[in-house]
């Protein structure tokens, strides 16, 4: 991120590719963060997450982009909160836990594997307590409100100092983005210099030739032999020796002509540095392969680096309950440290530090937030559920997005939130609760059971069960159980569901007809491959805009495979880019079917229906359609309460609507 500060959740504009083609960025990447130089760093091989997360060294603040709007005891609070409105854009939930809640390991059942989930926060919620808890990609300081100590710019140091009221607040705001501005484009002009091969010998000897030791090393950089790598992995590798042929490899991989040993190929060094990056970061091979490709090079690394960091603590206001503003002050007179994400949310806040446990406060308690991952928005933002529409959820527990949906639609219209997994919907019932979602409906279904269940929906989201390769800072295990088999189970799960998906919304819809399909893994069998199957198998939808103001292009090709150009409409969100769990976005819309025996034969899915005794049958899903008759028996008692709240009579009852046993009213 060159000289910008990481501090801040998620820059709005994405980084460009280009940043990391260059081993320059790398070098002096790790020049500043000493991350695999001289400081002696234990393998990482058997270490959980959490103590991976207490090794990690936060990256002192050195921002510009991070002075942040500070919110006094005394009430002066930012005018910047209060121009945008909350109701609009919410995101969901998530855990401050780090991949502990049984969210990470979802064994819903119709799957015999575990599934990764976006760690998403469960009931009884967790209570961390934040004390200076800042992840090396945020970056900030243990003294999390900006004091003015700052000595890397005076005059942003006065303007820390100055006090911040209502009347500065515009002013103070549009200094900042001024500033990040400034920054971005000399971070441009960085990545741009650095593409061209600027500075070519800076670069390239970014580290030099020292050891772990600081020391110019005597020796020139070689491959160790067969028989050493044998030797390697029965003893402890050394992590220093580690450290170094890493960066080694980077750094010659990056100018191979004029840095390779005579007579190594490419792939050797590409071999030892995935073999490094599994004995350094302690992953499978299957699984540090598949991320490592994902990459650049110099990236690739970036990326294992930031596994090895916790993500920023954040939270979403309940705009059902309470407005941001309002929330934040509320939270800064218990002793939170906070400050608005970015500006591509208007109800989520960033948690710096807190002397209480930010997931048992009162407010906490009492609804007015959800403890969620800044990724966990996003999908949320690209659905865009508007007032009075019918919204299905289809994999929906713990529920935090469910209850953002719900936010969105004003606690109008209705989302079904559905689950495979029936224990987990006890925790989805319980935030739907507490959140006081007055408009959902929970229920228990294999998502491919839809939409013979019911369909016709405005908009379904999707957020698949996946690896959950993108919340490996949470859920270290990740790392090491996750084989070939389980992806492609997996992408097949994911598949047969984007067809449901896509068949439980109407094309008729008048205001929606949308489907968002997101996963926390950032592979491409579970995101691109998949969309892509879902757009050869249904011709009646397309790919549209995410909506979403940053985040990187979906693969329209990958080694080898092509997919559809339209992919680069969907969006990939990287920790180490954008410092929020890896993420994947894909918004369709669904146009009208045209109907043709033929297209109705192929377009049959064959659904491979698990029962919980784990006994297999396979079923062709038929296109239910939504009907409106049965539904409006529903419709009407709903109504009937409605009136009857607000004191009005309602009318008689026409036929009394049959209960269904599965599902059932949350509210
Ligand atoms: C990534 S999590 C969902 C997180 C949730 N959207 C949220 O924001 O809180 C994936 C969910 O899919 C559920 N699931 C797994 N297989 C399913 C299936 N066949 N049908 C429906 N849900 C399924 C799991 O139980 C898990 O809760």
């Amino acid at each position: 991120m060159g000289r910008r500060a990481k501090n801040k959740q998620a820059p709005p504009e994405p980084l460009d590719k280009k940043e990391y083609s260059s081993p320059k960025k790398l070098g002096k990447r790790k020049a500043d963060n000493a991350d695999l130089d001289d400081k002696p760093r234990p393998a990482k091989k058997s270490k959980d997450s959490a103590s991976a997360k207490s090794k990690s060294k936060p990256k002192p603040k050195t921002s510009k982009t991070g002075a942040r709007v500070k919110f006094t005891e005394d009430g002066a609070s930012s005018d910047g909160w209060e121009d945008v409105q909350d109701e609009g854009v919410i995101g969901d939930l998530d855990s401050l836990v780090g991949g502990d809640s049984d969210d990470d390991m979802l064994r819903g059942p119709a799957q015999e594997f575990d599934f990764g989930s976006d760690a998403e926060e469960d009931e009884p919620a967790p209570a961390p307590l934040l004390r200076g808890r800042k992840s090396k990609q945020s970056g900030a300081p243990p003294n999390a409100v900006p004091t003015g100590a700052d000595d890397s710019s005076e005059s942003e140091s006065d303007e820390e100092d100055e006090r911040i009221t209502m009347a500065n607040m515009a002013a103070r705001s549009r200094a900042l983005d001024e500033q990040a501005a400034a920054d971005a484009e000399l971070d441009l002009a960085d990545v741009q210099g650095a593409a061209a091969g600027e500075d070519e010998d800076d670069d390239v000897d970014m580290e030099g030739d020292e050891d772990a030791n600081g020391d110019i090393d005597a020796e020139p950089f070689r491959l160790p032999t067969a028989a050493e790598r044998e030797e390697e992995k029965i003893s402890m590798p050394d992590v220093h020796l580690v450290q170094r042929r890493m960066r080694e490899c980077v750094r010659i991989l990056g100018k191979f002509k004029r840095l390779a040993e005579p007579g190594r190929s490419r792939s050797e060094y590409l071999d030892q540095l995935v073999l490094d990056i599994c004995s350094y970061y302690g992953y499978n091979e299957f699984l540090a392969e598949k991320l490592f490709h994902l990459f650049p090079v110099p990236e690739a690394i970036e990326f294992f680096e930031a596994n090895e960091v916790p993500r920023p603590v954040t939270i979403r206001t309940n705009t059902l309950r309470t407005r941001r503003r309002d929330l934040a002050q509320a939270l800064v007179n218990r002793g939170v440290n906070l400050e608005p994400i970015g500006k591509w949310t208007n109800v989520g806040l960033q948690v710096f530090e807190s002397s209480v446990p930010i997931g048992a406060t009162p407010e906490y308690l009492a609804g007015h937030y959800m403890l969620q991952a800044a990724s966990s928005f996003l999908p949320v933002i690209a659905l865009a559920p508007q007032p009075n529409e019918r919204v299905l959820d289809m994999a929906s527990a713990p529920g935090g997005k469910t209850t953002h949906i719900a936010a969105m639609l004003q606690n109008t219209g209705v989302v079904f939130a559905n689950d495979a997994n029936k224990a987990r919907t006890k925790s989805l019932t319980a935030n739907v609760h507490r959140l006081g979602c007055k408009n959902v409906v929970v229920c228990s279904y294999d998502g491919r059971e839809f939409p013979k269940v019911m369909g016709g929906f405005d908009r379904v989201l999707l957020d698949a069960p996946c690896s959950g390769t993108g919340v490996i800072s949470k859920d270290a295990s990740v790392k090491i159980n996750k084989s070939e088999r389980d992806f492609t189970l997996l992408s097949h799960l994911q598949k047969q569901l984007i067809l449901c998906a896509i068949d439980s919304v109407s094309p008729e819809s008048k205001t929606g007809g949308f489907i968002v399909y997101s996963t926390c893994s950032v592979t491409i069998d579970e995101n691109e491959a998949v969309v892509d199957y879902a757009l050869r198998k249904r011709p009646n939808v397309k790919l549209v805009a995410t909506g979403l103001e940053f985040g990187r292009e979906g693969f329209t090709s990958f080694r080898g495979k092509t997919f559809s150009p339209s992919l680069s409409l969907t969006r990939r969100f990287y920790p180490h880019v954008h410092n929020m769990d890896g993420f994947y976005v894909a918004k369709f819309k669904v146009e009208k079917r045209a109907k043709t025996k033929k297209a109705d034969e192929e377009e049959a899915v064959t659904v491979e229906i698990v029962a919980e005794d784990g006994t297999v049958e396979n079923k062709v899903q038929e296109d239910v359609g939504f009907d409106s008759d049965e539904d409006r028996p529903y419709l009407q008692e709903a109504k009937r309460r409605q009136m009857k709240a607000k004191g009005l009579r309602p009318p008689p009852r026409t036929k009394a609507p049959a209960a269904s046993a599965t599902v059932k009213a949350s509210a």
